[in-house]
C-alpha cells in the first residue's frame, strides 16, 4: 500500500472538481472547458524542503501555503483561479511515512481549494528530496488582467493587509527564541488576496504579490513600466501590532518589512483621483490597504524616514543563489 498508484489514489480521492472539468485526474493529461471569450492565465512555482519552510512545519501547512502562493500569482494578475495540477517529489522511506504526509498535505492543501472553488485536475507523483511544484490556471475577461508594466509617474503606490509578518516570524525561529505563534501563522498560511484583486479591475494600474519583498517585487513593477521609480515613506508601511509588538525598534523591522519576502500581499499603483473608489473597493473585499508612496520618473526607490531622513536599506529581497 501507498506506492505510487495508491498515493495518486489517495489524492484522487479527495480532489475537488468542477462543472468545466471535462476530463481530471487519470488520463494523460486534463482536458478543460476554458469558457469562451475568457483567456486562460497561467502561473507555477515551486517550493522545497529547507528553502521555502522551516524544517518541522506541519504537511498540512505546506499544502495550504503550496497552493496559496499560486493563487497569489493570479490575484496578482487580477484572474479568477479555475484549475491546478500538482506535483509532489516525496523522500520518506515507508509507506505509512508517505500516506500521512499525503493526508495532512491534503488537509491544507483541500481546505484554500475549497474556500476557492479551484479544482485539481492532474499533477505528478515522484520520489526524491521533498518538493512540491503548483500549476494554477485562471480565467480573466480579455483586457483585465492587471500587468507589471502600467505603473505611471504620479501614481500613488498601495499594498494591501500588513508586511513583514512572516519575515518576523521567520526572524523569529531562526533565532530559536521567544515566538509568536500569530506571526508564524502568517508565515505558513499565507491568504491570497483574489477578493481584492477582482474588486480592482478597472482601478489598478500596474500590481504584482509581493512573495521575494516590497523592494525587489515594487522594483520589477519599475522596471517593466519603463524605469521608474518610487519615492515611499517608511512611516507609512502597513503594521499589525503583532509585528509591532515584538519588534519594537523600527530600524529593526522595516527590513522585515522591505525585504523579507513571504508577505502575499499585492502591491499596486493607481491614479490618485481613484483612491476613494479603490478604498471603498477594499472595504467591501474586506482587506484593508495603504498608500505608502508614489511612483516618480526618476529610477530608483527612495524611502524617507519619519523624521525625514532618507533611508538606505540593506538587500531589496530574497533570491535563489544569492545570499539573503
Ligand atoms: N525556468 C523558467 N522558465 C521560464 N520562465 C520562467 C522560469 N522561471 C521563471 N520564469 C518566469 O519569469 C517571470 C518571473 O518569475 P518569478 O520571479 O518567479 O515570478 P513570481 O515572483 O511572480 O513567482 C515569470 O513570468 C515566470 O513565469
Ligand atoms: C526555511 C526558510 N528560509 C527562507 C525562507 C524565506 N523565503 C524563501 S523563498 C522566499 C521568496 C519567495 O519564494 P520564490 O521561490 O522566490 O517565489 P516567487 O517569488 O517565484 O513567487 C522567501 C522569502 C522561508 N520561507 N523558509
Ligand atoms: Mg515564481
Ligand atoms: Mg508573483
Ligand atoms: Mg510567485
Amino acid at each position: 500500500m501507498a506506492g505510487e498508484f495508491a498515493l495518486i489514489d489517495r489524492i484522487r480521492a479527495r480532489a475537488r472538481s468542477r462543472a468545466d472539468v471535462v476530463l481530471g485526474i487519470g488520463d494523460d493529461a486534463a482536458l478543460l472547458a476554458v469558457p469562451p471569450g475568457q483567456q486562460l492565465v497561467v502561473t507555477t512555482d515551486t517550493l522545497v524542503a529547507g528553502v521555502h519552510w522551516p524544517d518541522g512545519t506541519a504537511p498540512a501547512d505546506i499544502g495550504w501555503k503550496a497552493l496559496a502562493v499560486n493563487l497569489s500569482d493570479l490575484a496578482a494578475m487580477a484572474a479568477t483561479p479555475a484549475w491546478v495540477t500538482l506535483a509532489l517529489t516525496l523522500p520518506f522511506a515507508s509507506a505509512e511515512e508517505r500516506s500521512a504526509f499525503v493526508d495532512g498535505f491534503l488537509d491544507g492543501f483541500c481546505e484554500l481549494a475549497d474556500e476557492h472553488d479551484v479544482a485539481l485536475v492532474g499533477g505528478d507523483t515522484t520520489s526524491g528530496p521533498l518538493a512540491v511544484t503548483v500549476t494554477a490556471h485562471g480565467l480573466v475577461a480579455p483586457g483585465a488582467a492587471l500587468h507589471r508594466d502600467a505603473a505611471r509617474p504620479g501614481d500613488d503606490v498601495w499594498v494591501t493587509g500588513t508586511l513583514g509578518d512572516a519575515a518576523g516570524a521567520l526572524a523569529q525561529w531562526r533565532a530559536r527564541g521567544p515566538f509568536s505563534a500569530k506571526l508564524r501563522y502568517r508565515l505558513d498560511r499565507p491568504t491570497p488576496r483574489l477578493a481584492v484583486a477582482a474588486a480592482l479591475r478597472g482601478l489598478a494600474r500596474a500590481a504584482v504579490d509581493v512573495s521575494d519583498g516590497l523592494l525587489a517585487d515594487l522594483g520589477h513593477v519599475l522596471a517593466a513600466s519603463g524605469g521608474l521609480g518610487a519615492a515611499l515613506e517608511l512611516g507609512r508601511l502597513p503594521t499589525s501590532r503583532t509585528l509591532a509588538d515584538h519588534f519594537a525598534d523600527e530600524r529593526a523591522r522595516w527590513p522585515l518589512q522591505l525585504s523579507g519576502g513571504d508577505d502575499y500581499e499585492l502591491c499596486f499603483t493607481a491614479a490618485p483621483a481613484d483612491a476613494l473608489a479603490i478604498e471603498m473597493a477594499l472595504d467591501a473585499a474586506g482587506c484593508g490597504a495603504a498608500v505608502i508612496g508614489r511612483i516618480t520618473a526618476e529610477p530608483g526607490i527612495r524611502l524617507t524616514t519619519p523624521e525625514g531622513e532618507a533611508w538606505v536599506p540593506g538587500a531589496a529581497g530574497y533570491e535563489h543563489f544569492g545570499r539573503a
